[in-house]
């Protein structure tokens, strides 16, 4: 019965939602990325909520929400504090956490997924919500590397499943890359592009092809500056500053690696090397591995390239 009862819900649900615009999104993964898609979804006006495996790490990122949102909001209301108090408490209302993906995808729109950079956990985990979430839901993962269509694999949902490529920090950087696979429905694409840019994003479109725009040309450009070093032309520091004033890059590439993550940095490379393993462009660096032995992760852990300050 309550088998039945769950269908009949999620079949109301559906036709209920299905010719509305996005109001409920699921973000799974709670990290870096996370915790940015689910900020500038829930500042957007839309009803937010953020799963990951275990309630301090849900807990850790309302707490980074809350203080980026801070910062956003001083720049949106610099004049009005009360307005800058108010669209602060609006947003994080709008927030919700769970460590129990099954349930938070129970009336979602939109789930987005930002776990780990496995192609195994992504594609169980999408196995499993695609027997709870409604028929009408959008399956999108926000994976760096890996083939969308081998993620949608796992599900009965490929015309409703699409790459949603957000960058880092995602309050600040404004490109979205929304990846098709074939079967991806028009439906589908439409309302993903407008729910990219109602999050304040402007959107790319790529085929399901390896690091789609910016990563297959940043990950080459990354891997070439560590043999660099590990060549001894050069320090990281020198590297950094040289793309930074020879280049205009924000930052350098081992201000960036130590930025996105040296674990993600290693799990995106050691997909490509298994994948392309004639492409020397994608053998794996003794470098990067050596950190990620060392627990030295990047900022996300106080040391990677570079020491950081404890906050
Ligand atoms: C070793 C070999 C392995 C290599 C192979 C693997 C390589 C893998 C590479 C790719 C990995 C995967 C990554 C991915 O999939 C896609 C990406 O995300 S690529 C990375 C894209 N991002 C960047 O390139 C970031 C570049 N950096 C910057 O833009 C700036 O440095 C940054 C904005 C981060 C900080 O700016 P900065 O001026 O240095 O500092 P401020 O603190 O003053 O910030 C400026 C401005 O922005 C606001 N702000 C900053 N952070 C936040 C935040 N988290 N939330 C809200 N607002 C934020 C801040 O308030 C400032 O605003 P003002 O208006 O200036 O006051
Ligand atoms: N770090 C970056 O700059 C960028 C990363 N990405 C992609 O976003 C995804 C996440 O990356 P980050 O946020 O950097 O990683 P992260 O390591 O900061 O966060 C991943 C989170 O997923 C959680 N998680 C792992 N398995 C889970 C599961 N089965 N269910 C629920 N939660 C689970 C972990 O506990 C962790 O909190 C990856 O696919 C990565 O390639 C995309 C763009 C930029």
């Amino acid at each position: 019965m309550r088998l039945a009862h769950a269908t009949l819900s999620r079949k109301l649900s559906s036709s209920a939602c299905i010719n509305q615009s996005i109001k409920n999104v699921v973000v799974i993964g709670g990290g870096l990325m996370g915790s940015g898609i689910a900020q500038v979804a829930a500042q957007s006006g839309q009803n937010v909520t953020i799963v990951d495996l275990d309630r301090k790490v849900v807990e850790k990122a309302q707490n980074a929400i809350n203080t980026s949102l801070q910062r956003v909001a001083k720049k949106l209301f610099k004049d009005d504090l009360a307005k800058a108090d108010k669209f602060l408490t609006n947003s994080m209302s709008r927030l919700m956490l769970s460590t129990n993906p099954e349930e938070a995808v129970g009336q979602s729109d939109l789930v987005v997924e930002a776990i780990v950079e496995k192609l195994r956990i992504k594609q169980n985990l999408f196995k499993t919500l695609d027997t709870v979430a409604p028929t009408h839901t959008i399956f999108a993962s926000n994976t760096s590397s890996l083939p969308i269509g081998e993620i949608a694999e796992a599900t009965q949902r490929k015309d409703r499943f699409v790459g949603l490529h957000f960058f880092n920090p995602v309050p600040v950087m404004k490109l979205l890359e929304v990846i098709r696979i074939p079967e991806t429905s028009d439906d589908t694409y439409n309302r993903v592009m407008d729910w990219g840019k109602s999050v304040g994003k402007q959107t790319v479109t790529c085929k399901d092809t390896p690091g789609f725009i910016v990563n297959r040309l940043l990950v080459p450009y990354m891997m070439e500056s560590v043999r660099l070093l590990e060549r001894g032309d050069a320090t990281a520091r020198d590297i950094d500053t040289a793309m930074k004033l020879g280049a205009g890059y924000p930052m350098g590439p081992f201000e960036l690696l130590d930025y996105v993550g040296l674990d993600t940095s290693k799990f995106i490379i050691e997909g490509w090397a298994e994948k392309f393993p004639e492409n020397p462009l994608f053998k794996p660096v003794p470098t990067l591995n050596r950190l990620v032995e060392e627990g030295k992760l990047g900022m996300k852990t106080g040391e990677g390239f570079y020491k950081y300050q404890k906050k």
